[in-house]
């Protein structure tokens, strides 16, 4: 990667659809290790230009870098082997199976065949999940189901499976949304735990409270538009909540 190109690098993205113009002149870069809070009102178009990242629309303009080379992200599966991965809030996590299998779920270990029936390396991929969560410093029963864990000890299953297949881009769609207060504190931790260990995220949010607590950088998009960036310290909610509502200052 050549020395201080940004992790991902938009530049000019537009996003029609139709007659409507979701995203224009969308310049963007992300760093490695920084969480970079992405906020805007209803319609701003934070789902479109994520969905763009993950490689789930194809934009209708612009281009994106990976680590410096040019990338033509139009495929989940692409995106997702390049190291981009999105956690929704729905998440897809399997509810019958249990925590490990979960973080190796569709790249399970294969220890050996019975004839046609792979056998999987149960203890192998038990022994390497726990290693994982405790990477993350994330507490989690291994042998649990998931249909029986909470909201946010789901979303530390998705984070910890992230991790462990080495994401290089973590994108966070409302991840405080639907999960109880208890909870709230630890995936703010376990955010800041995986920037710490060199992953960008990205985290799409409402919340003012936990963008200043966890996020480096703000970008705020108004109609489409980029109308406000900035490091977090340099940045007051009061500017960011008026770019949400108006836009960019030099247009207020
Ligand atoms: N598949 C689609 N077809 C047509 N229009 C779309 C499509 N997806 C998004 N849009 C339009 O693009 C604009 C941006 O929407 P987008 O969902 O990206 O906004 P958002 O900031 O994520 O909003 P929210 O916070 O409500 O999720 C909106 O005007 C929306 O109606």
């Amino acid at each position: 990667m050549p020395e201080n190109a940004p992790l991902l690098e938009l530049r000019n993205i537009g996003k029609r659809f139709g007659a409507v113009h979701a995203l224009r002149g969308i310049d963007l870069q992300i760093i490695s290790g920084e969480v970079l809070a992405l906020l805007g009102d209803n319609g701003a178009g934070k789902s479109t230009l994520v969905k763009i990242i993950a490689g789930a629309h194809a934009p209708s303009s612009g281009e994106m870098f990976l680590a410096g080379s040019k990338v033509s992200l139009f495929d989940p599966r692409h995106a997702h082997d390049l190291g981009i991965e999105t956690i929704y809030q729905d998440l897809a996590v399997a509810e019958n199976l249990d925590v490990a299998s979960n973080i190796f779920l569709g790249r399970e270990r294969k220890s050996r065949m019975l004839g046609f029936l792979p056998i999987l390396a149960r203890r192998e991929m038990r022994r390497e999940a726990a290693s994982a969560l405790e990477h993350l410093a994330i507490e989690l029963p291994l042998r649990q189901v998931v249909g029986e864990l909470s909201g946010g000890q789901r979303q530390a299953v998705a984070i910890a499976r992230a991790a462990y297949w080495q994401a290089r881009l973590v994108i966070m769609d409302e991840p405080t949304a639907a999960i109880g207060v208890g909870e709230h504190e630890a995936i703010l931790k376990l955010i800041q735990n995986l920037a710490r260990s060199g992953v960008a995220v990205i985290l799409v949010t409402h919340t003012m409270p936990d963008v200043w607590q966890v996020a480096t950088r703000i970008v705020v998009l108004t109609r489409g538009e980029k109308a406000l960036e900035g490091k977090t310290e340099e940045l007051t909610e009061e500017r960011v909540v008026r770019a949400m509502l108006v836009g960019r200052e030099s247009d207020a």
